[in-house]
């Protein structure tokens, strides 16, 4: 991996302000190209700060927050050498460009489970095989299903994998995926670096004020993790990532203080179903 990627080494530069502005929350449609995707970001830099120094205006935490449909558990990791060979085969296939950021690639609805290819690159579908037994014991089965059905009852869609490319400093604005592009069931991978990802809800402000619920959640993804979106998380609540070089993380042990942790290089991986028809170019908003 340090092969690939350059981590930045020494002080810590990063834009202000650190906090989320109210231009964060933008419309999710708002957020997408032509390509009807949303492409990771750099926040624009102003004034620089040590923002490693500054006490923590907020600490992510390591662990699931109670979002409906949001599937996290810290402790389950890719194996790190299976993790970094797919980062080299990503870096290798599809960022050989030095301003490159994002692939998109998509595998055949009703692919033959006996074929060796579905049009998704080999490394791809070993990504997809081994996701799918780490999180067979932690997931709910219909969840599970959701995002790996059985090859005979497989819903008629085809399966998007989109690579995205962070470097240090560069994030994704708060958003939901598309809504007539891409069905339930999203998986995603952390390789390269861990991130904290946000995730706010937009809706029922009232509702939730009375209640007493959380509307926003900091969590650190880290590198070899998996991440699940079904459900509300992936219907009602946004999520997005910081433009930042490094972030402040709640400690590992009990007791222990929270711990800038610095990014490097991210390469993330989703996995998400395409909509009947959302294929066809000018037939989605
Ligand atoms: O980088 C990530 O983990 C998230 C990417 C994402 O949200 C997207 O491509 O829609
Ligand atoms: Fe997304």
């Amino acid at each position: 991996m340090a092969a690939i990627v350059q981590r930045p080494q020494l002080a810590v530069l990063t834009s202000l302000p650190s906090e989320p502005s109210s231009d964060d929350t933008m419309s999710p449609n708002s957020l997408f190209d032509e390509s009807g995707e949303p492409s990771p970001a750099v926040t624009p830099a102003s004034i620089t700060v040590r923002d490693s120094l500054l006490p923590p205006a907020s600490i992510a935490q390591r662990t699931a927050p109670p979002i409906p449909g949001l599937y996290f558990d810290p402790t389950l990791r890719l194996p790190p050498e299976f993790a970094t060979s797919v980062l080299q085969q990503c870096m290798a296939t599809f960022f050989t460009q030095p301003d490159a950021n994002q692939a998109m690639l998509f595998g055949r609805a009703h692919a033959d489970p006996a074929s060796t290819s579905d049009g998704l690159p080999p490394f791809l579908r070993a990504l997809l095989a081994h996701v799918d037994a780490l999180l067979r014991p932690l997931l709910p089965p219909a969840t599970h299903g959701l995002l790996f059905p059985p090859p005979s009852g497989g819903p008629p869609c085809a399966r998007q994998a989109i690579v995205n490319l962070y470097r240090p400093g560069e994030g994704i604005a708060p958003h939901v995926d598309l809504l007539r592009r891409f069905g339930d069931g999203i998986v995603g991978v952390s390789l390269g670096s861990g991130c904290v990802m946000n995730f706010r809800r937009e809706d029922e402000a009232d509702a939730d004020a009375e209640a007493g619920l959380e509307r926003t959640w900091d969590v650190f993804l880290p590198e070899g993790s998996v991440l699940v979106l079904s459900g509300d998380a992936r219907y009602r609540w946004t999520h997005g990532i910081e433009g930042r070089v490094g972030e402040w993380v709640e400690g590992e042990g009990e007791g222990t203080g929270a711990q800038w942790v610095q990014r490097g290089v991210r390469v993330s991986i989703t996995f998400r179903w395409l909509l009947p028809g959302a294929d066809i170019v000018g037939g989605m908003e």
